[in-house]
């Protein structure tokens, strides 16, 4: 199979687009051509998200069907990749993170003999069953992927110590923090505001039946002082009935997914943080927003060697303990508001092109 040169990216969720958008855009700059494919997992807020870096959608597979299971899904989406495959012949295939579309796109481009870069490889929690599917996923990713791209020395570690050899992995730094420096420069003066911002958002499947209550409970607790506006972004994934114990309370409000940069102007303004969520605790971290993780763990440890943020769990009165001591103790909160460039420096997609050029123009040049 002869190949058209190009590098397929592929992209399923709103964080991949986030997280890819400044790949495509760095693999741009270097005139490589990209084909940009969208599964359709999140079926609006991936594509918003691209189009607010000026990037459209070359195929769009629109995967997604009512009550589909991860099964039916993974399997809709292998099938697809490996039509799509077929048909565009890529150089190289991207996938991104932990998610049922990057491991599709993984598994059909290995089953087509096309290498698979493997962006923000290497995170582990160690545990399968949280994050779930996302640990799963990752590992598997790993034992496809050809080439691995670690955002932190200590993503590097874990991926040698699963045998993958040095010269396949280079630590580059989170796209995240390129996608967020980009945004922040683009966002306008934020005015003061009257009462501090607790900025939530909530959506890991593996805690949505039993540890979502304690956490709500803890947020309404925390808006019923008085002093605060909690803002909490409705997670699509989530049924409707899940946020109603903070409905009734005026301080609290609760909106849709928000769009990509008018939420990280609200994580800008932010006096704290309360997360389930991998990005929102890098940007967090990179921006120096004090944050509590309402995770038994977090696959980011740099976040908690930067100071930036604390893992709280689930139970109501540990993140309550945890917010009071912030709202109340300002050193506490000073202490913890230090930006890092642990996550990433703003320059990991270029790291990732200039690579992946690399690579590509190796194949071409004919041999000595
Ligand atoms: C286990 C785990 O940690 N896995 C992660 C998971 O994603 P996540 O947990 O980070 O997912 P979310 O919380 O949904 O997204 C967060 C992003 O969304 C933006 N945002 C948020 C609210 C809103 O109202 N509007 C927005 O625009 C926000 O700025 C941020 O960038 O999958 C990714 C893909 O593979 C992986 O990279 C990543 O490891």
């Amino acid at each position: 199979m002869t190949s058209s040169g190009a590098v397929m990216v592929v992209i399923g969720t709103r964080p991949e687009a986030i997280k890819l958008a400044p790949v495509v855009l760095a693999l741009r700059a270097l005139s490589l051509p990209v084909c940009v494919c969208l599964t359709g997992q999140h079926p609006e807020m991936a594509g918003e998200a691209l189009a607010f870096f000026g990037i459209d959608a070359d195929v769009n597979l629109a995967l997604m069907r009512p009550g589909q299971s991860l099964a039916e899904l993974t399997e809709r989406a292998v099938g697809a990749a490996a039509l799509l495959l077929a048909r565009e012949r890529p150089a190289w295939m991207i996938v991104q993170g932990d998610t049922t579309s990057a491991l599709a796109g993984a598994i059909a481009a290995r089953q087509a003999g096309i290498p698979v870069a493997h962006v923000e490889a290497g995170l582990r929690s160690f545990d399968l069953a949280q994050p779930y599917p996302e640990e799963l996923n990752r590992t598997l990713i790993a034992r496809l992927a050809t080439l691995h791209f670690a955002p932190t020395p200590g993503a590097e570690a874990n991926l040698r110590a699963e045998g993958i050899p040095d010269t396949a992995i280079e630590v580059t730094g989170n796209t995240v923090v390129d996608a967020l420096y980009r945004t922040v420069e683009t966002l306008p003066a934020i005015p003061p505001r009257p009462r501090r911002l607790v900025l939530a958002t909530l959506h890991r499947r593996e805690n949505r039946e039993t540890a979502f209550p304690g956490i709500i409970g803890a947020l309404a607790e925390i808006a019923a002082r008085g002093d605060t506006d909690v803002l909490l972004p409705r997670h699509p994934g989530c049924a409707p009935g899940t946020y109603a114990p903070l409905e009734a309370i005026l301080s609290a409000r609760l909106v849709p997914p928000m769009p990509y940069p008018a939420f990280v102007s609200a994580l800008s303004a932010a006096y704290l943080v309360i997360t389930d969520s991998g990005g929102v605790q890098e940007e967090a971290s990179a921006l120096g927003v004090p944050t509590l993780v309402v995770r038994a763990l977090t696959e980011r440890p740099e976040v908690v060697e930067a100071g930036t943020a604390l893992i709280v769990n689930t139970a109501r009165n540990d993140i309550l303990a945890a917010a009071t001591r912030l709202l109340d103790d300002s050193a506490a909160h000073r202490r913890m508001a230090i930006a890092s460039t642990r996550i990433g420096d703003g320059k990991a997609a270029e790291r990732i092109a200039r690579r992946l050029q690399g690579e590509i123009c190796a194949v071409r040049r004919p041999a000595a």
